[in-house]
């Protein structure tokens, strides 16, 4: 256990030194004077009284003692200002590179295999590769911590080389106690870690909590459902655990503590006993006393901390650990997968696919065969949860498939680059998202320079132009009010339709469309499909719709049912069936809707 620890703090020691070589390697040299001039100015007050009090009890020539103490001084002032110059330049330095591992980690948490985003475990490992740095202090802590050592051990040497001339026993004495301290120490430090891997899973469901309260998304939720004692609830609950693990922490590092304080005090008493005894036989003079007895405390006050930074440092790259572990997950999506994808048609085949999500022990997917044409209109129907989102997810390499294989144009689509197979695809999904930003920026994804003649084109094209023209700053005014007043609020139809529009914009050969118009009046539903045939002319296009309408529009149809596909074939073939799933839910579907015109593709209540 002890071993694995080292071997993953030795890991992380290797991974810093090498990011900070990385963006400065005369940082090194910096940390280097640092040290010198600290640890020369520990020995100062050391050397210096020694001079100056056997000179006053001596002969006492003053011109001598003012050169002393004007020495002293100026050596002092000169360190001192040395020592904050290189500080600030090392400081600096360390708060960039401690940004930097923010962006790695966002970047890393942008990319890593979208499977991981519901794992618990992964999730845990993120939260705490997230609050590593903060509670290790980051890299100026540990930067500090590594000065500290090499000033100590440098002082060390210089305070033993003295000490040693009036008696080596007494070093022996001191590094027995400091290293019984030591111990002690460690051990406070491995309850601190203990305590801390407990309270993350704790303090990460606090957070969704407490985040879902203040998040005005869950508004309505909460005041309708009334949800404000369960939130309440679940917090206070977290907030219970959480206390409880504090207190057992603080109570376990407080008893040890008091022992440490005990045994420095019992040293101190012991080695100013003796100082004293040396003097009344006159062993030594009165400025060497000074000098032996700041020596000896600047000693033990130096291998203490020259273990509190060993500690430290051990400590805080035990939790930058969980960051290198965290960034260097294994990505499925980024092995062996250098195929381009570079075609002008696309073919996607499911080869006896099934898939069980992780952890998951039945197969939500089961055997699916299904060859996807290019330019085919494609419609997945089926009840809810019988798999059809899920083969979207597999599709887009959101999750791989459990047995079996998806093939674009022969090649398993897992042997893709992943982020080029991505730009194939134009997805809506239900539950999809937008920034609290412009609506260009919504569209084009930040491609600020983009022309707005094309926006205008595809806004035109789902419908939601007139309402873009009539805002104040048109493509420029922003989604939401959360961080402008003229942002604007709209309604799930509206979005639905921008949701789609930036999808066309995307202009990729392959849409799909998960529930495009679950939130859609019947007029737009009605335009956004009989423009469809344009708006996707070339394109391969998958529609998952509740609404059968939508069917007649497509070449082939595909029903899903407990995650088997059942169907598969066009409108007029699956009618055919008398039994058939597809005619049972078109003919239901029907009947609320008034005298049906199949050759008009849609009907309009
Ligand atoms: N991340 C997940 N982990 C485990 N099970 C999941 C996950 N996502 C979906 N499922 C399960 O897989 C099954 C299929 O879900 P899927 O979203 O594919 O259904 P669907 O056919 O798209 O349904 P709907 O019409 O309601 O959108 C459901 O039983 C669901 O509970």
């Amino acid at each position: 256990m002890n071993k694995l620890k080292h071997k993953k703090s030795i890991k992380s020691l290797l991974f810093l030194l090498s990011t900070i070589k990385k963006n400065s390697a005369f940082i090194f040299v910096v940390i280097f004077l640092v040290t010198l001039t600290d640890s020369m100015l520990q020995f100062i007050p050391i050397l210096f009284p020694q001079l100056i009090i056997d000179e006053l009890l001596g002969e006492g020539k003053v011109p001598l003692l003012i050169k002393y103490v004007l020495g002293a001084a100026l050596l002092s002032i000169v360190l001192h200002v040395a020592k904050s110059g290189l500080n600030y330049y090392i400081e600096t330095r360390a708060i960039k590179i401690n940004k930097d591992f923010n962006v790695v980690i966002g970047n890393k948490t942008m990319k890593m295999d979208y499977e991981y985003t519901e794992n618990p475990n992964i999730l845990d490992k993120k939260e705490k590769a997230d609050q590593s740095f903060a509670v290790s202090g980051g890299m100026p802590s540990i930067i500090n911590n590594m000065i500290g050592i090499v000033t100590s051990l440098m002082t060390i040497i210089g305070l033993s080389y003295i000490i040693s001339s009036l008696n080596g026993f007494i070093i022996i004495i001191i590094l027995f106690i400091i290293l019984l301290n030591s111990l002690l120490q460690k051990k406070i430090k491995h309850i601190q870690y203990t305590y801390w891997n407990k309270l993350v899973p704790i303090n990460r469901e606090y957070s969704y909590f407490f985040r879902t309260i203040l998040d005005f998304n869950f508004g309505k939720d909460i005041r309708l459902y009334n949800m404000k004692n369960l939130l309440l609830k679940k917090s206070k609950e977290n907030i219970e655990k959480n206390k409880k693990n504090m207190t057992e922490q603080t109570n376990k590092k407080s008893k040890l503590t008091a022992l440490i304080e005990l045994i420095i005090l019992v040293q101190q008493v012991g080695i100013y006993g003796f100082m004293v005894f040396k003097v009344i036989n006159l062993s030594i003079s009165i400025g060497a006393f000074t000098m032996y007895v700041s020596a000896i405390y600047k000693l033990s006050q130096n291998i203490s901390t020259l273990i509190g930074y060993i500690i430290d440092l051990n400590q805080s790259l035990i939790y930058i650990n969980s960051y290198v572990e965290f960034i260097n997950l294994p990505s499925e999506k980024s092995r062996n997968n250098n195929k381009t994808t570079h075609s002008d048609q696309y073919e996607i085949k499911f080869d006896n696919v099934s898939f069980k999500y992780p952890n998951d022990e039945k197969y939500t997917l089961k055997n699916i065969n299904m060859i996807i044409r290019h330019g085919q209109r494609l419609s997945i129907v089926g009840a809810n949860g019988a798999g059809k989102t899920t083969l979207i997810k597999l599709m887009t390499r959101m999750y791989e498939p459990t047995e079996g294989g998806i093939f674009l144009n022969g090649t398993n689509i897992k042997d893709y680059d992943y982020e080029e197979y991505l730009t194939l695809f134009s997805v809506v999904f239900q539950d999809f998202r937008f920034l609290a930003t412009s609506i260009k920026a919504n569209v084009t994804i930040g491609r600020e320079n983009e022309k707005n003649v094309e926006i205008f084109n595809v806004l035109d094209k789902t419908g939601i132009l007139d309402k873009v023209r009539k805002m104040p700053y048109e493509l420029e005014t922003s989604l939401y009010k959360l961080f402008d007043s003229e942002g604007i609020e709209l309604s799930g139809g509206e979005l639905q339709k921008l949701a789609i529009a930036r999808a066309l914009y995307k202009n990729a050969p392959i849409v799909i469309l998960d529930e495009p118009t679950a939130a859609l009046d019947p007029i737009s539903e009605y335009d956004i499909y009989t423009r469809f045939n344009d708006l996707t002319e070339n394109k391969t296009t998958i529609y998952i719709s509740h609404r059968l309408s939508s069917c007649r529009i497509c070449d082939l149809i595909a029903v899903f049912k407990n995650g088997h596909l059942v169907e598969l074939g066009d409108h007029d073939e699956l009618m055919k069936n008398q039994f058939g799933d597809y005619k049972k839910m078109f003919d239901t579907q029907a009947e609320y809707y008034v005298a049906p015109d199949r050759n008009k593709g849609v009907t309009v209540p």
